[in-house]
């Protein structure tokens, strides 16, 4: 593509040299350019990509976009000098991969939990209908039946426009992705046109990154804030903040509720191990799910649905036929009748839900049984509240090891139990190693009993010092309680 063309997105500074070049392709790290590329320097949060611009140079970069010009310029090099890199970046990237969203319905899903159970659903509930769909999400990518895999839950922009591109490509109608606040407050979704938002809830993580509520709030704010007027918002009202991201949105906004008057209001009727009823909008319906944070994704997944243009009653029939998410409330029963549950929980909140969800099924008819630990390298406020809210709702806690990444598991281990009191200890062990972790918590259940096995869901490794290991919660609890 000519440099002249993909500049038409964005409103250069300055442009230092010839645009009216070929280029092959744009990168935004130095280690991956190739010849004839352009090469964008983002200021990130451990590196100055600008310190990197003779690194892509010297790796054939032919075109250089920056916020600041380098004092000595490289004869034969175009520079294009912007305000914002990062906002830059997805409206170039966007371009160079064809606009793929003026070709496919796209639509974002943020919020703390439960954005990859809805856009997962959507996506499936859009195949059912006999769509080609897109998916973006933490446990993995589609396009359509092909599965790629990923490392984040939005990717970088030029792997996430590269990712839409195809799919537009290959005849995606819709595409659903899950938009997390790192990927707000960084622009990595700068350029993409929206054709729906949709808001599930704000509870505390990622404050590690963020540092305050009040800037994880604005960050998730944005996304609707810069929503076009011909898109829709669905809120959340069951949420304190569900209205607070739309106020000052142009979209049309509408609202989802358990509890109040709302465009798409359900309510769960009955609840057990096998599934729900639900009512939604007047209309009864049974499905796979457990816990009333799942009838409020069903909720949203419906209203979006519907705002897509499918009728209330195929949507219904369609959204009986879904089955969990991997690694999302995965349940695994052994011979004995007992239950393991393998989630995904991995902030206070999403652990508080799921134990009430067990809770509701349960009706005190056995103990429950939960094994939780932390990630490394993030949010440290979270961990003694985990700690706190898993002994609040369970009768055996034993606190082991997430992804310690690059801390000491013992320290992780320690800031949790530091939100535990003298009689929460009592029931409280603390295994370091996950397998025997879960090994215990296998040995220590009986007839009836739950075993809550959260934080890790879908993860088939535990990240140790920067290498993964293969660890997989589900297989070790099968393996266990069918020994
Ligand atoms: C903290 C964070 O979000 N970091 C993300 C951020 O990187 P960064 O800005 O820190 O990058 P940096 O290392 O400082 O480098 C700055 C620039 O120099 C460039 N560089 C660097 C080195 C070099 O040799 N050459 C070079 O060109 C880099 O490519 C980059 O463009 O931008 C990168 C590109 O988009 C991301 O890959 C990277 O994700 C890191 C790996 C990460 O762990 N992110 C997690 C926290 C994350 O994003 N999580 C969210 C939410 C999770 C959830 O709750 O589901 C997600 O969406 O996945
Ligand atoms: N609507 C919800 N409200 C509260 N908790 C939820 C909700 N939906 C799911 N959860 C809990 O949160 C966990 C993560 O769910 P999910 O993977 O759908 O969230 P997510 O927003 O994609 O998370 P991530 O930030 O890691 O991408 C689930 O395993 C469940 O315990
Ligand atoms: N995408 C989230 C998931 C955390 C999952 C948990 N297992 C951990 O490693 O902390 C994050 O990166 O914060
Ligand atoms: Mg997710």
């Amino acid at each position: 593509m000519l440099l002249n063309e993909l500049l038409k997105a964005i409103q250069p500074v300055q442009i230092a040299g010839d645009s009216n070049i070929e280029i092959a392709g744009i990168n935004i790290d130095s280690r991956l350019v190739e010849a004839g590329q352009l090469f964008m320097a983002m200021r990130g949060t451990q590196a100055d990509g600008h310190a990197y611009i003779p690194a892509a140079i010297s790796k054939g970069a032919t075109a250089i976009l920056c916020e600041d010009m380098p004092e000595k310029p490289v004869e034969g090099i175009t520079y294009i000098q912007v305000k914002d890199s990062e906002d830059a970046v997805g409206k170039i990237a966007t371009t160079f991969y064809g606009d793929p969203t003026s070709k496919l319905e796209l639509v974002g899903v943020t919020g703390t939990n439960g954005k990859t159970t809805i856009a997962t659903l959507l996506y499936n509930t859009f195949r059912y209908f006999g769509y080609k769909v897109g998916l973006i999400s933490t446990v993995c990518n589609y396009i359509d039946d092909e599965p790629i895999p990923t490392e984040h839950t939005t990717p970088d922009p030029i792997t996430l426009n590269r990712l839409l591109g195809r799919m537009a490509d290959e005849g995606c109608k819709y595409a659903f992705m899950e938009v997390s606040s790192h990927s707000i407050a960084q622009k990595r979704i700068s350029g993409l046109k929206f054709a729906g938002g949709i808001f599930t809830n704000l509870t505390r993580d990622h404050l590690d990154y963020h540092k305050t509520v009040e800037n994880y709030l604005k960050a998730k704010k944005k996304f609707f804030d810069d929503l076009p007027k011909n898109a829709f918002s669905l809120t959340n009202l069951d949420d304190k903040n569900g209205l607070v991201m739309t106020q000052n949105t142009r979209s049309k906004v509408y609202t989802y509720s358990l509890r109040s008057l709302s465009d798409f209001k359900g309510r769960v009727l009955e609840s057990h191990f096998e599934g729900m009823l639900l009512d939604f909008n007047n209309h009864e319906l049974a499905v796979q799910f457990i816990g009333k944070f799942n009838a409020s994704n069903l909720l949203a997944v419906f209203g979006a649905a519907v705002l897509l243009g499918k009728k209330e009653e195929d949507v219904l029939v369609a959204l009986s036929t879904l089955h969990p998410v991997a690694g999302r409330f995965d349940a695994v029963r052994s011979k004995d009748g007992v239950t393991a549950i393998v989630d995904y929980a991995h902030t206070p909140d999403a652990l508080t839900n799921v134990l009430n969800a067990i809770h509701g099924v349960l009706e005190g008819k056995g103990k429950v049984i939960t094994v939780v630990g932390a990630g490394g390298n993030r949010d440290k406020g979270k961990r003694p509240i985990m700690a706190k809210e898993a002994a609040k709702a369970s009768d055996r806690v034993i606190i082991t090891s997430d992804n310690p990444r690059f801390e000491e598991p013992q320290d992780i281990i320690n800031d949790m139990l530091a939100g535990l009191d003298a009689e929460d200890m009592r029931k409280t062990l603390s295994i370091a190693d996950r397998k025997e972790a879960i090994r215990t918590a296998c040995m220590l259940a009986e007839k009836g009993d739950v075993i809550l096995i959260a934080g890790k869901g879908h993860e088939n490794y535990q990240e140790i010092k920067g290498v993964k290991h293969h660890f997989d919660d589900k297989e070790e609890v099968k393996r266990m309680l069918n020994d």
